[in-house]
């Protein structure tokens, strides 16, 4: 059976709790749309993806506590602290719009009811659409690589297979790669305590690398590639991901290695001309002078913890959806990808412009 973060069981949310993982799997239940940011802002449940499949069935349990008065105006305070829960993710806030979409049309049970088909659509989208970015992916990647990947990209952060760790696990069934390195991604360690579990558990071989032995292995030949998943994609290809993407991205480029991204379009945000426009998530202090709890630095040191960066395009080799690649991304590649893909279901045969 396949591992899953997310079970919707139709008056409350269940979260499999990734602040403990992996040392104890614990389901958190969430009963109402507070609980639900709440749950996203402390780091419960991570990922783009996942993230916004969580939002939309937060939308459902402010829905359903309405009841007969559900409107599109009465589920405003609800939308608002989901929407305030965190910034980068735009996965959170197109997940958002489309239940938003949904609450303009009609009320009550009625509602309730559509909103509920809505939000199950986008978590089964996002599981299909998995296993398609998976498709385009595999065969970029060099046969017989290593693979380095950072944080965590998997069935942890999705509705299922993975964006990134999708990528390579097919790669791997397929026989296409030897293994996966993954960096330990400080300060959540989402590479260590997610990514190293979710392979082993599959049998993917993966080796667990400090973040900053990357250059390291590069200089000596160890990576043959790196891919990793997106946080925000803006339309000239800029990428916000996980802190630490950006340097993994010059060091690759530096030993003439492919850098890939791999995200739904759910991720990608025309809106948004480059990059520098993008909202960096900040953390508390405490996440860099603890780990779980245990003093690692002086209490009061100043602190900064971005928990995203954002990587230029003018880095990345390719980006991979759900529809095909995109190759050498910038603003014209990207609206002509976008222009040729507009309309399409998920399941519509792929474009590779
Ligand atoms: C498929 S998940 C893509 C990204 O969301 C992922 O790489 C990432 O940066 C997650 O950050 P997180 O802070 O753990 O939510």
């Amino acid at each position: 059976m396949a591992l899953t973060a997310l079970r919707w069981r139709e008056d409350r949310l269940e979260l499999l709790d990734q602040r403990l993982l992996p040392a104890q799997s614990r389901w958190l239940t969430c009963h109402s749309a507070d609980d639900v940011a709440g749950a996203i802002r402390d780091m419960a449940v991570r990922g783009a993806p996942a993230i916004g499949i969580s939002a939309a069935y937060g939308v459902v349990l402010a829905a359903r506590a309405l009841g007969a008065a559900a409107t599109a105006a009465t589920l405003t305070p609800a939308l608002d602290t989901l929407a305030a829960s965190r910034p980068t993710a735009v996965n959170l806030f197109w997940a958002l719009a489309r239940m938003q979409r949904i609450a303009a049309t009609q009320q009550g049970a009625t509602l309730i009811q559509a909103l509920t088909n809505e939000a199950l659509a986008i978590h089964d989208e996002d599981r299909r659409m998995n296993h398609r970015l998976a498709a385009f992916g595999l065969p970029l990647l060099p046969e017989g690589g290593r693979i380095y990947t950072h944080c965590n990209t998997g069935a942890l952060a999705t509705g299922g297979h993975g964006t990134a760790l999708g990528v390579l696990r097919s790669a791997w069934t397929a026989g296409r790669i030897r293994g996966v390195i993954a960096g330990e991604t400080r300060p959540w360690m989402q590479g260590s305590r997610l990514t190293s579990w979710e392979l082993m558990q599959e049998g993917v071989p993966v080796t667990l690398v400090t973040d900053n032995s990357a250059g390291h292995l590069m200089q000596r030949g160890e990576v043959q590639a790196v891919i990793v998943g997106a946080d925000r994609i803006t339309a000239n290809g800029d990428t916000a991901n996980k802190i630490g993407t950006y340097g993994l991205a010059v060091l690759a480029r530096h030993h003439g290695i492919p850098f890939y991204v791999a995200a739904p379009l759910s991720t990608i945000d025309p809106a948004l001309p480059d990059g520098s426009s993008i909202v960096i998530e900040e953390r508390d202090a405490s996440e860099v002078r603890q780990i779980q709890g245990t003093p690692i630095a002086p209490a009061e040191v100043p602190v900064q913890n971005p928990a995203f960066d954002v990587t230029p395009a003018a880095l990345i080799t390719a980006i991979i959806t759900e529809h095909g690649v995109i190759h050498a991304p910038d603003t014209a590649n990207m609206a002509a990808y976008l222009a040729n893909i507009e309309g399409r279901d998920v399941d519509d045969a792929g474009v590779n412009p």
